[in-house]
């Protein structure tokens, strides 16, 4: 089996997914999406087996308890549990676990109840159609589909061959087995694709939206986020945090001068600077215009101001396309407090960077959320 299983880790691999963690966000992705269609169809199947148990009641001569208590109360008590645990994240991997094993149960019952009676031909359709139940309808992954389907085929085949049911006829119900595994892992794997391919437009749709498209860098909104998130860590674990805004100084003249071309290069080259000297951890965003601001999670006041010096350095080292050399102003501030919001923090870094420009440019002025307290 587990090899089974690594060669369907390899066609999902192909999906083609190449990171195990973008592999199991997919999985999360693609669970929470087929939540509702899990939810339905527990609640459709555990409908239709009490219409079932009618029907059954009907057509067996010796109808009995057993028929009832696993047709009329197990499998819908369990199929209403999997719908109900849908509602409920931290038991998603029980919800599985039953999903996986309820097809496997009915089908064994199946097998118990029937396979040597002279109704059997009956009762056959059950089986193909819950090996095409579990594959196409069910809502589970490809690769847990699998392990319920070939389970199940397993305890039926195994059962079939040992009854004394004329060859001819065990043949033909394997073939439609095989049938129904065929169709259903088909389909099962199309729409694992189909799947995945949503999963990766919608990346790329979120990539597009959080991006500044000239320079790449996170834009406003997205930097928003990243600052609740980075909240949530101040919050729990005391750790400072700062920000840091950037304007480069007479930009006007570079596109009066050189073109607006030439100013999308600097601001290009500008954006790449910043990102190359902050840590990975920093988040830079551009504000809109030729202004730049970067969070530091896990930084004071004092370690922010280094960074902006050095920065500024870097600034001033640099040479950048047409233009060559070019400066910025930059203020530095750190957040007060755990509730302080971005906008807070952004119009005191913006009152820093306002001294700064003030001061004749090419500047770096740290406040400190005291000075500016009323
Ligand atoms: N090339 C280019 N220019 C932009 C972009 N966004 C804003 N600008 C220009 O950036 C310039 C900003 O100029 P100002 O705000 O007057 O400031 P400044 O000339 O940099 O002067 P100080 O900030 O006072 O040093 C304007 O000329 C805008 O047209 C952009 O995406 N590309």
């Amino acid at each position: 089996m587990s090899m089974v299983v690594r060669f369907l880790n390899k066609i999902q691999n192909d999906v083609p997914i190449s990171q195990s963690h973008q592999t199991h966000d997919f999985h999360t992705w693609a669970l929470r999406t087929r939540l509702p269609q899990i939810r339905y169809i527990a609640l459709v199947t555990t409908l239709l087996y009490l219409i079932y148990t009618v029907v059954e009641y009907t057509v067996v001569p010796n109808y009995n308890a057993e028929r009832f208590f696993f047709h009329a109360v197990l499998v819908p008590s369990v199929m209403a549990t999997v719908g109900i645990l849908t509602h409920f994240p931290r038991h998603h991997r029980a919800m599985l676990l039953l999903l996986i094993l309820a097809p496997i149960g009915a089908n064994t019952i199946n097998v118990y109840l029937n396979l040597s009676s002279r109704y059997f031909v009956y009762f056959a359709p059950e089986f193909y159609l819950s090996i095409m139940w579990i594959f196409a309808i069910s809502g589970l992954r490809l690769k847990h589909a699998f392990i319920s389907a070939s389970s199940s085929c397993v305890v039926i085949i195994g059962a079939s061959v040992m009854t004394d049911l004329p060859s001819t006829f065990i043949n033909l119900h394997i073939m439609w087995l095989f049938s129904a595994f065929s169709f259903g892992f088909v389909c099962a794997l199309v729409l694992e694709r189909t799947h995945y391919s949503l999963y990766e437009k919608n990346l790329e749709l979120a990539a597009l939206a959080s991006r500044d498209p000239l320079t790449q860098l996170w834009n406003r909104e997205k930097m928003s986020q990243l600052f609740t998130l980075e909240q949530q860590q101040v919050a729990a674990h005391k750790q400072p945090m700062s920000l840091i805004m950037l304007d480069i100084d007479h930009f006007k003249a570079v596109n009066d001068e050189f073109g607006h071309d030439a100013g999308d290069k600097v601001l290009s080259h500008f954006a790449t600077l910043l990102r190359r000297n902050v840590r990975k951890q920093d988040h830079v965003g551009r504000f809109g215009g030729e202004e730049f601001f970067i969070i530091l999670p896990n930084t004071d006041g004092t370690q922010a101001l280094q960074v902006a010096q050095q920065l500024q350095q870097c600034i001033n080292q640099h040479q950048f396309p047409v233009v060559g050399h070019k400066s910025a102003s930059i203020g530095v501030t750190e957040a007060q407090y755990v509730h302080e919001t971005l906008s807070q923090l952004m119009r005191r870094a913006d009152i820093a960077l306002y001294q700064a420009k003030a001061q004749g440019r090419d500047n770096v002025v740290y406040l400190a959320a005291s000075a500016t307290a009323t």
